[in-house]
C-alpha cells in the first residue's frame, strides 16, 4: 500500500481549487465537468500529482491519499444515493474527489448507474440492507472487480471517506492470494466464465440487452502478463461455463476471500483501488439512519478514456445504455 499525507498547506491549495470550480460554475454534464477537472488538476500540489503518478507506474494496488480537505459544515449523511443526488450534499468533497481522481485517471460513469452521475454516493440505504448493492449494510459486501461485466470497466475505483464513525473496513485481496493448483490456475486463464452486470445498473446496457446475458461471449479471469497477471472475479456476477471452470471459481473465491486485508478509510482518506489487480468489498456494519451513518463518494476512472469513446459512437464520459 501506498500513502500520502496531505500537509495543512496543500490541504489549502486544494481548498482553493475547488473554490474555484465551483465559482466557475462547471456544469454536471459530465464531459463538461470531467474536461474542466482535468485541465484544473494540473495545479493539483505538486508532491500530490507525482506521488499519483509514482502509484499509477508501479501499478500500486492500493492507495491511500490522507487529509483531503472535508467541509466543516458537512451535510447530514444522506439515506442512499437519491437523497444525496436531490439535496446535492457534500458537493465540495464531489469535486475535490473529481480533481485528485482526474490526477490519477479520466472520470467517467454509467448511464445505467445512480443516474449517469459522474460521483456517486454510497451510503447505507432503506430497504437495501442485504442487498449486493454498495447501499447495502448488514450483509458482507463479497470481494469484486468494479463492473466485471464491462470491458471498459474502471482502472480505478476511488472512495472518498466522509465518515465512518465504526471504523467499517473496506476489505481487498489481490491477485497473489491465488496459490492454486496448476490447473485450477489454467482453468481461470481461459475463456470460461460469463460476466453479468450488478444491481446497482438499472435499465439496459450497451451489449447487455437482453436479462439473459448468458449469450455473451466467455472470457477469462486471469489475464495479462503471465507473471503478473490481472483479475477480473465477482463470484456473485459470474457464472462457470463447466464443472471444471466452476471448481477453480469456488476456489478462487475461498482463497480471496480467507483472509482479505481490511483498509479502514477515515475521514479525508482517498483511497485509489486498482481494478486490475485488486477485489474489493466490505465488512457489514449495522446502520443508523441518523444523519452519521457512513458515507463515501465514489468516481470511476479509465486510464484512457478513448477506450470509451471507440467503443461509442458519441464522445461521452458516460457509457451509453
Ligand atoms: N458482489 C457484488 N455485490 N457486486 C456488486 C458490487 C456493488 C456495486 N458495484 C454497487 O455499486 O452497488
Ligand atoms: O463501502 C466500501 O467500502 C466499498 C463499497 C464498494 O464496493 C463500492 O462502492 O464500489
Ligand atoms: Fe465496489
Amino acid at each position: 500500500m501506498q500513502r500520502l499525507q496531505l500537509t495543512d498547506a496543500e490541504q489549502a491549495e486544494i481548498n482553493t481549487l475547488v473554490d474555484r470550480f465551483i465559482a466557475a460554475g462547471h456544469d454536471w454534464d459530465p464531459l463538461t465537468a470531467a474536461e474542466a477537472a482535468t485541465a484544473t488538476a494540473q495545479r493539483l500540489p505538486l508532491r500530490l500529482r507525482e506521488f499519483l503518478t509514482g502509484a499509477r507506474t508501479a501499478e500500486s494496488g492500493i492507495t491511500v491519499v490522507s487529509g483531503v480537505p472535508l467541509d466543516p459544515r458537512l451535510a447530514d449523511t444522506p439515506i442512499g444515493w437519491e437523497a444525496a443526488a436531490k439535496s446535492a450534499a457534500g458537493r465540495r468533497e464531489e469535486i475535490a474527489l473529481l480533481l485528485c481522481g482526474a490526477a490519477m485517471g479520466d472520470p467517467f460513469g454509467w448511464e445505467s448507474q445512480q443516474e449517469g452521475r459522474l460521483v456517486h454516493d454510497v451510503s447505507p440505504s432503506r430497504g437495501m440492507e442485504t442487498s449486493l448493492t454498495s447501499a447495502s449494510s448488514e450483509k458482507t459486501l463479497s470481494l469484486h472487480t468494479e463492473d466485471v461485466f464491462h470491458p471498459c470497466r474502471a482502472d480505478y475505483v476511488a472512495l472518498l471517506c466522509l465518515r465512518n464513525p465504526d471504523g467499517v473496513a473496506t476489505t481487498v485481496a489481490g491477485v497473489d492470494a491465488l496459490r492454486l493448483s496448476p490447473e485450477r490456475r489454467d482453468a481461470l486463464t481461459e475463456p470460461r466464465f460469463h460476466f453479468f452486470p450488478d444491481d446497482s445498473h438499472t435499465g439496459p446496457i450497451t451489449g447487455h440487452t437482453s436479462g439473459d446475458d448468458r449469450e455473451a461471449e466467455a472470457d477469462r479471469v486471469l489475464f495479462g502478463p503471465e507473471q503478473a497477471p490481472y483479475l477480473r472475479f465477482d463470484v456473485d456476477f459470474m457464472e462457470a461455463a463447466d464443472p471444471g471452470a466452476g471448481d477453480a471459481m469456488r476456489a478462487a473465491d475461498e482463497l480471496l476471500s480467507s483472509s482479505p486485508d481490511r483498509v479502514v478509510l477515515n475521514p479525508g482518506d482517498l483511497v485509489f483501488i486498482d481494478n486490475y489487480k485488486v477485489v474489493h468489498g466490505r465488512a457489514p456494519f449495522t446502520p443508523r439512519y441518523d444523519g452519521a451513518d457512513r458515507w463515501l463518494k465514489r468516481l470511476n476512472l479509465l486510464r484512457d478514456v478513448r477506450r470509451l469513446y471507440a467503443r461509442s459512437n458519441t464522445r461521452t464520459r458516460l457509457v451509453p445504455a
